[in-house]
């Protein structure tokens, strides 16, 4: 009779009723605290008439932590060290979300069937390689844990179970928004899994009266099968040292006391189910990639046939809760339009947006924010339309709606007959982005897929290793790398993709002096630019979105590149946002100018300055005591002239243009000249800026009042 509180094995010496005697080895449970003849003998087998002759050694449970250290390491501390590949791979799965970097490689062309097999892929390999060194580490130092038992049977092991946790990962990721707290979560599962494996789990495994039923259950938590198996392994591993042959074997799996074999198929079963289940939530969830899709979207193309009856209805609908309140004439002229479109659609028009709002639930005590108050616009293929407007006008809003960052809040969009809200995937192949900031990492990410989906070879994961997830070396990549890569993405081959390279790096300049095959590292801002711009347009989209694509160039470079959008212009529609009125005025046929979520004005450069520039603004400079006189020559050229700026002898003063001709101007500034002098003077028409200015000072100063 013994009392001990470790799990023990007795070396027992039994024979069987023809004499035969033989020495074995027992395990007891920790959980069994009265050790008998007979308790020993029903673990020989109950039923047989073997028999215990005497126990030879009884159990001496210090002695067992000297005899091997991997008994010790190998249960909470081996599931710990395993278990940590699974918050860091649940984190940079919510860190492409949430940087968006995922969504940005879908703007180039990467389909999700590539992400996934990438990202699975490093992932997988990853974990190989840790788990590779962990065991050869082991094994190096000398753990009985890991030479005694069949280096077989652990890769099978490890490799499902690790297999099983990246596929955890990519199921929980969708749950999170953001970086810090998946891995406060991940970190916590990891402590409390070994935690409870050790306190809990274990003491369930050695109590040979707790249901197996329940032990099953339990190994469905993927991080018990894991405990489980390490505690087989560890528990082998002490058998085969105590004996002095071998751990586990493929035959022992055999054995119904060990779990191996039922984690194995818990783990494989397992694995099989939870990988399409993420990759169904992560469609229907979304995990960075853009917009939720219907729950049923895998039944989308049997649905589709009835989509444009429905869509023509929900258009009707939508037409007809469209509020005019105070648009000005060219608005309301496009909305009709686009209602019209809508009821006999144009195969020239490649974007409609109808009554397109976005609303910014209110969050922290702030109210909503309504950020875009109903977009109507129809850009016809051909066209390059400039979205102008003040600060936090909602352009950045709208371009988010359009190029499925964000889901609108009503209304509809279509690109190329496509629904933004339900047809994104379609839209991204005919789609070109140039953002306003480079997606350093999403560059790198785009050009492993895609060498993955060419090559699919040693080397390429190799270099998919040190280059992808490391992105500090995205650098290392030339400029005409990216556009072959971008390129392929847009499903451009052999001399197609080749031709396409050389004439896009032509095209922004970066052709000669060996700049196309210089790291894009070395680039300057300016030819980061010119790079994206080249992405944008490679493949050739038939809709393309540039935001302020001329920022932080030199003049030369940025003639260059409006050069090269106007180019691109023949037959796709582009869509402009930009500061710059001298882009807008070169690049745009048609402007609109967008204040406080509303369009105010639509119309191109000419009509827009024809329309709210209808004055001249004439500027003096006299000494100061001649001020009087040069404002009474001015009215009386014009009784509605307004003085618009005076300092120290500078006047402005606007003259509205059919009271006044310029030769009647001349005239009478020459008539001053010869009484005084005039230091300087220019009469000068109605820029942009002008029209741009007026117009948000209108709207602003109505929304005020209202
Ligand atoms: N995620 C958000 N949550 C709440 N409000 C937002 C959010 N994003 C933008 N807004 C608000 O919506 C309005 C429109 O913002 P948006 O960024 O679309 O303007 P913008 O015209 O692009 O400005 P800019 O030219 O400065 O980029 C602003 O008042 C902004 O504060």
């Amino acid at each position: 009779m013994n009392n001990f509180n470790v799990s023990v094995w007795y070396n027992a010496t039994y024979k069987n009723d023809t004499g035969f005697s033989s020495t074995a080895l027992l395990r007891v449970p920790r959980s069994v605290n009265l050790v008998s003849n007979a308790y020993l003998q029903s673990l020989l087998g109950p039923g047989t008439r073997m028999f215990l002759d005497f126990v030879k050694e009884m159990p001496k449970p210090a002695t067992r932590l000297s005899f091997n250290i991997a008994a010790l390491l190998s249960g909470q501390f081996f599931t710990y060290v395993i278990l940590l590949l699974f918050p860091v791979v649940l984190t940079t799965l919510v860190y492409e979300k949430q940087q968006r970097l995922r969504i940005m490689m879908k703007m180039h062309g990467l389909g999700d069937g590539p992400y996934w097999t990438i990202s699975y892929a490093y992932f997988l390999a990853i974990s190989i390689i840790y788990m590779i060194v962990f065991v050869l580490f082991g094994s190096f130092i000398g753990l009985k844990f890991f030479t005694t038992n069949d280096y077989s049977i652990q890769f099978v092991f490890y490799f499902i179970y690790i297999n099983l946790q990246i596929s955890m990962a990519f199921l929980v990721a969708p749950i999170f928004a953001n970086i810090l707290t998946a891995r406060a979560v991940g970190y916590l599962l990891v402590f409390s899994t070994g935690l409870l494996g050790g306190f809990l789990f274990e003491f369930f495994i050695e109590d040979t009266s707790f249901p197996r039923v329940w032990i099953i259950v339990m190994e469905l938590y993927p991080g018990f099968s894991l405990y489980r198996g390490l505690y087989e392994f560890r528990e082998y591993s002490f058998l085969g040292d105590f004996m002095g042959t071998h751990g586990m074997q493929w035959e022992d799996l055999g054995d119904s006391r060990n779990g191996m074999k039922e984690v194995l198929i818990i783990m494989f079963v397992e694995w099989l189910v939870v990988l399409p289940i993420a990759f169904y939530v992560d469609q229907a969830v979304s995990s960075g990639s853009g917009m939720k899709r219907s729950p049923l979207f895998f039944l989308r193309s049997l649905l589709r046939k009835s989509s444009s009856v429905a869509r023509t209805h929900s258009l009707e609908k939508q037409g007809s809760k469209v509020s005019v309140e105070m648009e000005k004439a060219d608005v309301v002229q496009e909305r009709e339009r686009v209602e019209h479109l809508l009821t006999e659609p144009s195969s020239s028009i490649s974007i409609i947006c109808d009554n397109l709002r976005k609303i910014y639930p209110g969050r922290d005590g702030n109210p909503s924010k309504l950020a875009v108050k109903g977009l109507s616009l129809a850009v016809p293929r051909g066209e390059c339309f400039g979205m102008l407007g003040p600060n936090g006008a909602g352009k950045t809003s709208f371009i988010s709606m359009m190029i499925g960052l964000i889901e609108p809040s009503s209304g509809a969009a279509y690109v190329e007959g496509s629904d933004i809200c339900s047809q994104m995937h379609e839209i991204y192949t005919s789609m070109g982005v140039c953002p306003q900031h480079e997606y350093v990492s999403a560059l790198i990410q785009v050009k492993c897929v895609h060498e993955l989906q060419m090559h699919m070879d040693l080397s390429f994961l190799l270099f998919f290793f040190f280059s992808l997830k490391f992105s500090l070396l995205w650098e290392t990549l030339t400029g005409r790398e990216h556009l072959i890569f971008y390129g392929r993405l847009k499903n451009l081959k052999g001399s197609a993709l080749m031709q396409a390279v050389e004439e896009s790096l032509r095209s922004v300049n970066l052709y000669h002096g060996g700049v196309a095959d210089k790291l894009a590292g070395k680039y300057s801002g300016g030819m980061k630019r010119r790079l994206s711009v080249a992405i944008s347009l490679i493949g050739d989209p038939k809709v393309v979105y540039m935001d302020e694509p001329s920022t932080g160039l030199d003049p030369a470079s940025r003639n260059n590149l409006w050069n090269v959008v106007t180019q691109a212009k023949q037959g796709r529609a582009i869509i402009l946002t930009t500061h710059s009125m001298e882009e807008a005025e070169v690049l745009c046929d048609r402007i609109g100018i967008f204040v406080d979520g509303n369009m105010q004005c639509i119309g191109g450069p000419k009509q827009l300055k024809g329309r709210y520039g209808g004055s001249f603004v004439l500027t003096m400079t006299t000494s100061a005591e001649h001020e009087l006189e040069v404002e009474t020559m001015v009215r009386s050229l014009s009784q509605n002239a307004q003085k618009i700026y005076h300092i120290s002898g500078t006047q402005k003063f606007e003259i509205p243009k059919q009271e006044i001709r310029i030769s009647d101007v001349f005239k009478a500034i020459e008539k001053l000249k010869k009484r005084f002098t005039v230091q300087a003077w220019g009469l000068a028409d109605t820029t942009l800026e002008d029209v741009f200015i007026k117009v948000a000072r209108e709207a602003q100063s109505s929304d005020v009042l209202s």
